[in-house]
Formats: C-alpha cells, sequence, structure tokens
C-alpha cells in the first residue's frame, strides 16, 4: 500500500549530496530498517513541488525531504499548497543533505545518516505551525516552515547563491561581506502587540530557532506555540556586526540594544525600497514587504524524540 511507504525526494544538487556514496548509505538505512519506501530525483530547481503533487495523487502519504532547507521548503509548499488530502494524513520527514541544514537543528535530526534514517523508523512526530506569507507586492502566497526576513537578510541569500561551495561558513562570509556594501532602508511593521517604523538592517520572522547557517536570531522560539518570534535589528554597522560575531550563534544578539523583538501571530512588514529580497527557509522567494500569518500546528513532522 503506497500510503504506507515512504516516498523519498532527493535533490541531488543539494549542498553534501555526492551521489553515489550517499545515496547508497540511504537506500541500504532504509533495507536494514525494513522500512518501505519509493523515491524520485529533482531534475529541476524547485521540482519537489511537482513532485510532491504527483505522489499524493498516487497515494503516498509518508514523504523524506532528501536534501537541505530548499528542499524542504518546496516540499512543504507542495502540500500546503493542495487541497485533495487532509494534511492530518500527511507525515514529513527529513535526511540532511544541503549546505546550511538549519530547519533539523531545532529538532536535534543528526547528518549521519544512519542515525537520520532511525529517526524515521521511530515515527515520533509534531505538528509544528506554519507560516503563510503574502507577498504585497506580487500577490503571491508562499508557506515557510523555518525563518522568513527581509532587507538585509534576503541581501545574504541572494549573495550567498555565488558562496555555497564554501558550505556552512558561506552564510557567516556572505553576512560579513554583505554589510560592506547593503543601505539600510525604512521598515514599517505593524502587528496587534506593536507598530514600529524605523530604520532597519532586517526584519526576521521565525518558527523554529535557526538560520543562516546556524544562526540564532530570535529570542524564546517554540514551533508549536500558535506565535512567531519577530527580530528587528535597527542600526548595526560592519564594525558592531564583527565585533558581536559570536553572539549570532549563541543566541544572545537578540539582547543588543540595535535588537528589538516580540511574539505575534500576524505582522506586515513593508519597506521604502520595493526591491528589498524576502528570503523564506533560505530561499528567495521575491521583493517588497510581506503579511505574515501563523497556521498553528498544521503540518506533521518525523522529528527526534530527544
Ligand atoms: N535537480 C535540481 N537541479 C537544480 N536545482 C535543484 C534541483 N532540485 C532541487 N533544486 C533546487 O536547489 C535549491 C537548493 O536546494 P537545498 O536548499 O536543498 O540545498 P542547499 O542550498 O545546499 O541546502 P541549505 O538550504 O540547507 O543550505 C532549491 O531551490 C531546490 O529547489
Amino acid at each position: 500500500m503506497r500510503k504506507d511507504m515512504w516516498f523519498l525526494i532527493v535533490n541531488p544538487t543539494s549542498g553534501s549530496f555526492s551521489r553515489k556514496r550517499k545515496w547508497t548509505q540511504i537506500t541500504a538505512a532504509f533495507e536494514a530498517n525494513e522500512l518501505p519506501y519509493d523515491f524520485t530525483f529533482t531534475k529541476k530547481p524547485h521540482h519537489e513541488y511537482e513532485l510532491v503533487l504527483e505522489a499524493l495523487d498516487k497515494g503516498y502519504r509518508k514523504f523524506v525531504s532528501v536534501g537541505g532547507d530548499g528542499t524542504l521548503h518546496h516540499i512543504v509548499n507542495g502540500l500546503m499548497q493542495q487541497q485533495q488530502v487532509s494534511l492530518e494524513e500527511i507525515k514529513l520527514a527529513v535526511i540532511p543533505l544541503g549546505t546550511g541544514n538549519d530547519w533539523v537543528k531545532t529538532y536535534k535530526i543528526p547528518k549521519n545518516i544512519a542515525k537520520a534514517v532511525q529517526i524515521i523508523k521511530d515515527e515520533h512526530t509534531v505538528f509544528q505551525d506554519i507560516g503563510k506569507l503574502t507577498l504585497l507586492q506580487e500577490h503571491k502566497t508562499v508557506f515557510f516552515n523555518n525563518v522568513a526576513g527581509l532587507g538585509f537578510d534576503g541581501y545574504v541569500v541572494k549573495r550567498n547563491e555565488r558562496l555555497k561551495f564554501l558550505g556552512p561558513m558561506s552564510f557567516l562570509m556572505s553576512t560579513v561581506l554583505g554589510l560592506l556594501s547593503y543601505k539600510s532602508n525604512e521598515f514599517s511593521i505593524k502587528s496587534n502587540e506593536r507598530t514600529i517604523t524605523s530604520k532597519s538592517l532586517l526584519t526576521i520572522v521565525g518558527i523554529c530557532q535557526f538560520s543562516g547557517g546556524g544562526m540564532q536570531l530570535t529570542k524564546e522560539v517554540n514551533p508549536t506555540d500558535g506565535l512567531f518570534d519577530v527580530s528587528m535589528a535597527k542600526n548595526f554597522t560592519f564594525w558592531t556586526l564583527i565585533r558581536n560575531v559570536v553572539r549570532l550563534f549563541n543566541g544572545t544578539i537578540v539582547n543588543h540594544s540595535e535588537v528589538e523583538t516580540f511574539k505575534t501571530d500576524s505582522v506586515t512588514i513593508e519597506t521604502s525600497q520595493k526591491n528589498t529580497y524576502i528570503q523564506a527557509d533560505g530561499e528567495l522567494i521575491g521583493t517588497g514587504g510581506f503579511k505574515a500569518e501563523i497556521l498553528p500546528k498544521k503540518l506533521q513532522f518525523v522529528v527526534s524524540l530527544s
């Protein structure tokens, strides 16, 4: 029965996928654990989305994202945009083979393939919140499962396209180098809890804890509390950032006097520059501003028990 089989959507271009060796390890781990599976390889960017729809149509309900945060993001979007199958019937697991692999860090899903497959076998799940972004300029809807942001955040994702060959450290390189050329602009942030108008470097809206290759830029994330953790960085200069690099990774940056944080279930963010980049889960999704709304406990992910 296809509904009991794991359907692997594999991105052979994601960061740490060296085709033959990793694929052999994955199939060996599924077979050793007697887990029934089927699979398909993506053939082009964003192909995950179509593959999800086809697989649902064929009767698959249990998915494994084999790749990085981008692969997972597009699978989530395929699942969220469709209406033919109730989300309660669907499970989504991850074997992290990307560059940053930020979403898995919140749930301590290891890069070790045998251990990641063991988590799939244990099949412990949580219904996690999902973010719904409505892009104000392009009038399109995009879902996200980790962190979305605009301003310098999106600019770093754009710059990082050329530096990904450096691996996880590429995000830090892109951040530091990007600050030399990036110009902050005026942001307007509106939610029930707060209205802020200020010159800002970036604003991020988080469901989970990590982004940018292990940075912790949100305050007290809880992926199932029905709330976003919003962080707005105001006037960060190149030298302030250099002095605070460690704090980006240990999470204490949110206590910096130039960072404002709050929780909300809905927020609209606009900027004075129409070409401000927007990123969701490390994927560039458009420019301008967005409205973000939380969809509480929407999608069932297979996660580690620890
Ligand atoms: N066959 C393919 N050829 C080219 N691009 C692909 C293919 N399959 C998927 N993609 C795209 O590759 C992009 C990057 O994938 P992914 O994010 O998984 O890897 P990564 O960037 O190395 O990892 P991370 O986001 O964790 O840093 C996604 O936008 C995805 O849609």
